[in-house]
């Protein structure tokens, strides 16, 4: 029995468009799990193959177009497809962002839009915001807490997308950008009430000081970044509370401050969103109950700033360095592991050589002098007389499919990831990329009579793999 917090009982019946019954009957249910398959990567190296040979897979994420239910929770942790980037298991409510997305992208102006996911951590909301990028589009993605940082690092280079920067800033840094961002998204740190039904310890930390703290919180974030999106730009709000504070009265104060302009999406009634408006500005939003569908709280809004609006950035000490420090573009291109391809460039720091979308190195110029920068673009390897492929290049989306390649069984793929060496016949000297069911996991490096197993230790699998995965 799931018993939630005694204050927020008391509030539940205020809640726009609750059913109290059938919401305390829902919490008692075990939570659905869901996942949301990567779109390239089947395509590219499983084409033939059905998601549900290798997973269990219910039915369709109405809203979601790679959103799909399990029909029961797989050890994800033991599962090389997800070491791979195959999927990304994710709540089902919160893929309402794919839906979202597929609206932005529909009235997009700009050929090299800028996007921003202010609060990324760990990353499956940037997942699918990048799942709808341009090959010229970039998304930086912040978060402030570094352990958290480097989660959402790795998310990223497993989900295998070069438009990427990541950043560890405060909103107001993103203020001085000449050029405004297209999107932001800000999936704001909430009370997280929404997911007292998946973790049972949100209700022993959910207290009504923490619903009015997170508000205050919620409404600085939105409003100092704001000023950072370009005219005709969407800012989608969003969290995983039900507290009006945390959602309406944010968006009310919002539009009271800016003028924001709220958007209204066209959704079925079949698929259980509750549409609903702000008590103030009667804005329209979306709230998610899981009495109403299959997936936990959520509640999400669309403000667009008006074309008459202008962007004036605020002024900022400018470092005459850059804060991050990154070389000149180079001539080298790994073509042994990658088509040439002009959409994207190659850029050089700390030693290492990383893909980023060409037209957005002016950006990243004024980026780097503005903003603590962690990561920018995909790292490759290095370039010392021949290439150093680097883990992130064996999850890359635009990797070649003709490279040398050993293919490992479950048992065998659990072990790469263990950094034990694959037991394999002697393999001619150079680098093998390492694939489970086809899809890449990392490398090895024969040399003849040894394999060397390159999985980046701190990425190692620790975990005791139960005999079962054996059998
Ligand atoms: C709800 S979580 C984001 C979940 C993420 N969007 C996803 O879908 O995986 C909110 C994140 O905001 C981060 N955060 C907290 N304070 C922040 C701030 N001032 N600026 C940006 N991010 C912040 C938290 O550390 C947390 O990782």
């Amino acid at each position: 029995m799931t018993s939630l917090p005694e204050d927020f009982l008391k509030s539940l019946s205020s809640l726009p468009g609750v059913d109290v019954q059938a919401f305390l009957d829902a919490h008692q249910q075990p939570a659905p799990v869901s996942i949301r398959l990567h779109p390239v990567k089947w395509k590219k190296w499983a084409p033939g193959l059905k998601p549900d040979t290798l997973l269990p897979i219910d039915s369709p994420v109405p809203w979601s177009a790679n959103g799909y239910y399990l029909r029961e929770r797989p050890s994800f942790l033991f599962d090389p497809l997800f070491y791979a980037g195959a999927y990304y298991v994710q709540e089902a409510s919160s893929m309402f962002v794919d839906f979202v997305m597929k609206q932005w992208s529909a009235q997009r102006r700009s050929t090299a839009a800028l996007l921003l996911d202010l609060c990324a951590a760990p990353g499956g909301k940037s997942t699918i915001l990048l799942d709808h990028l341009q090959p010229d589009d970039l998304l930086v993605n912040n978060e402030t807490v570094p352990q958290r940082g480097q989660i959402l690092q790795e998310n990223l280079i497993r989900w295998g997308y070069p438009q990427i920067v990541l950043t560890q800033a405060e909103a107001h840094y993103f203020q001085s950008l000449p050029m405004g961002f297209d999107l932001i998204l800000v999936d704001a740190p909430c009370s997280g009430s929404g997911m007292f039904r998946k973790d049972r310890q949100m209700c022993r930390l959910w207290t009504p000081g923490s619903v009015t703290a997170c508000s205050k919180k919620q409404q600085h974030l939105v409003t100092d970044i704001w000023p950072a999106l370009k005219p005709g730009g969407w800012l989608i709000y969003s969290t995983c509370s039900f507290s009006m504070e945390e959602d309406e009265q944010v968006v009310d104060a919002l539009i009271a401050q800016t003028q924001a302009e709220p958007l209204h999406l066209q959704i079925p009634d079949s698929w259980g969103i509750v549409h609903t408006f702000t008590p103030q500005h009667r804005a329209p939003v979306y709230r998610f109950y899981p009495d109403r569908l299959a997936g936990e709280g959520f509640f999400l809004a669309v403000l667009r700033k008006s074309d008459h609006q202008t962007i004036q950035p605020r002024s900022a000490f400018l470092k005459k360095h850059r804060i991050f420090e990154f070389g000149q573009l180079k001539n080298e291109w790994p073509e042994a592991y990658l088509p040439k391809n002009a959409d994207v460039s190659v850029i050089q720091y700390e030693e290492k050589t990383y893909l980023f979308p060409t037209a957005q190195i002016p950006a990243l110029h004024e980026l780097a002098r503005r903003v603590p920068i962690r990561m920018a673009g995909l790292c490759v390897g290095k370039f010392n007389k021949e290439w150093i492929p680097d883990h992130a290049l064996s999850l890359q989306i635009g990797l070649r499919e003709d490279l040398p390649t050993l293919e490992l069984n479950r048992e065998q793929a659990l072990r790469y990831l263990q950094k034990h060496s694959p037991d394999a016949h002697p393999l001619t000297p150079g680098w093998y990329l390492v694939t489970y069911h086809r899809f890449p996991l990392g490398w090895i490096k024969s040399i003849g009579h040894r394999i060397n197993n390159c999985y980046p230790a701190a990425w190692k699998m620790n975990r005791t793999i139960p005999e079962h995965f054996f059998q």
